[in-house]
């Protein structure tokens, strides 16, 4: 639904140049919730801009719904007709809402529904059908000031949803908002995802907002993507960067010579006991050095780092038995697995 090719963006200010794109290869699916994590600088908001060409990409291109906007004429200060109409079908909120304070709520959601052209009733029926889809069908004639935060961005997505998008761009939308209230804006985002089939590429720094809502995410870093994929691979990916910070878990290992695993479990095997058949089969002892489960993107996903004794080698037989129940196995990262070679790491 979107894919960046090469998206490169340098900006040039005072004879200084600043590359805060530097190759990215995104491809979000259809109908998915796909975050772009990362800390503040890596390029994130630089981005999401390019998506919908707010910001025109040194180069690289764009292609959003099957349409490369890349091509179209404009940029971010005068955008052609085409691109005009391209962007109307992209939704965008934004941390601070950006919503007009002079305007009333139902004012706020009718402009650009006033941009594309529709008569007053239109409108005001389109904005009424928004409001009420976003739980704020009472608020209508209210001021932004008398709305609360999470209200008041409520109203943004009411107003993004008005060109009847397929794609909904957030750049840090629940930042400003307490997590409580964070947690709400997210189900909303869920439940529109699921509801309108609305496909969701949302920037955070927080990665709660992955575990909560998201189908795949990325990891910026320095204007790159470095690590993407699916939420249930990323957490399976060994010694991976997003995997330890959605879902920490770790222990140290009772002393050299034992093996140092990571399983991942996912909802149908929760609750199997499958380390008592582990140690029963080979008659092994199996040590847990740490476990937890959790809930990422609404499935249940449990993590346990465990020692066998012995080598790697020795212990093929028992990993291929874990595998074989469904589970996940990394051998854990080094330094958590002293007798794991940088080989051993990759199998
Ligand atoms: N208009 C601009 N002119 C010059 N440099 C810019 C401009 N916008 C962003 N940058 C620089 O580009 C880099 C990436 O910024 P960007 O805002 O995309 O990062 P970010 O990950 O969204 O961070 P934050 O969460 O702090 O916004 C930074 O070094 C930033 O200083």
């Amino acid at each position: 639904m979107i894919t960046t090719t090469g998206l490169k963006k340098v900006y040039r200010s005072r004879g200084r140049e600043v590359v805060a794109l530097d190759g990215v290869d995104l491809h979000v699916r259809e109908g998915e919730v796909y975050g772009v994590v990362g800390r503040s600088g890596a390029g994130k908001s630089t981005l999401i801009r390019c998506v919908n060409l707010l910001e025109r990409p040194t180069s690289g291109t764009v292609t959003v719904a099957g349409q490369d906007l890349t091509a179209l004429a404009g940029g971010s200060r005068r955008a052609g007709a085409e691109l005009r109409a391209a962007r109307s079908r992209i939704g965008m909120v934004f941390q601070h809402f950006n919503l007009l304070s002079s305007r009333t709520v139902q004012d706020n959601v009718e402009l650009p529904l006033e941009i594309l052209g529709l008569s007053g009733a239109a409108r005001s029926r389109k904005a009424l059908e928004l409001l009420d889809l976003v739980g704020l069908a009472d608020r209508a004639r209210a001021y932004p000031a008398q709305l609360s935060g999470g209200q008041k961005q409520r109203v943004g997505i009411a107003r993004a949803l008005a060109g009847d998008p397929k794609v909904l761009l957030s750049d840090e939308a629940t930042s400003a908002l307490d997590p409580e209230t964070t947690r709400s804006v997210l189900q909303l985002l869920r439940d529109l995802n699921r509801q309108l089939g609305l496909t969701v590429l949302l920037i955070t720094h927080e990665m709660e907002v992955v575990k909560q809502i998201c189908d795949s995410a990325a990891l910026m870093k320095g204007g790159r993507i470095v690590e993407s994929g699916t939420v249930p691979e990323l957490l399976a990916a060994p010694g991976g960067e997003l995997a330890r910070e959605l879902f920490p878990v770790g222990g140290v290992p009772s002393g050299p010579g034992g093996t140092v695993i990571d399983v991942t479990f996912h909802d149908d095997s929760t609750g199997q006991p499958v380390i008592s058949q582990l140690a029963r089969t080979y008659n092994i002892d199996v040590s847990i050095l740490g476990a937890a489960v959790e809930t990422v993107g609404g499935r249940r996903v449990g993590r346990m780092r465990v020692e066998l004794p012995g080598t790697f080698e020795e212990n093929v037989v028992p990993v291929g038995f874990l595998r074989e129940q469904g589970l996940q196995v990394e051998v854990a990262p080094a330094g958590a697995a002293q007798a794991a070679t940088p080989e051993e790491n990759s199998k």
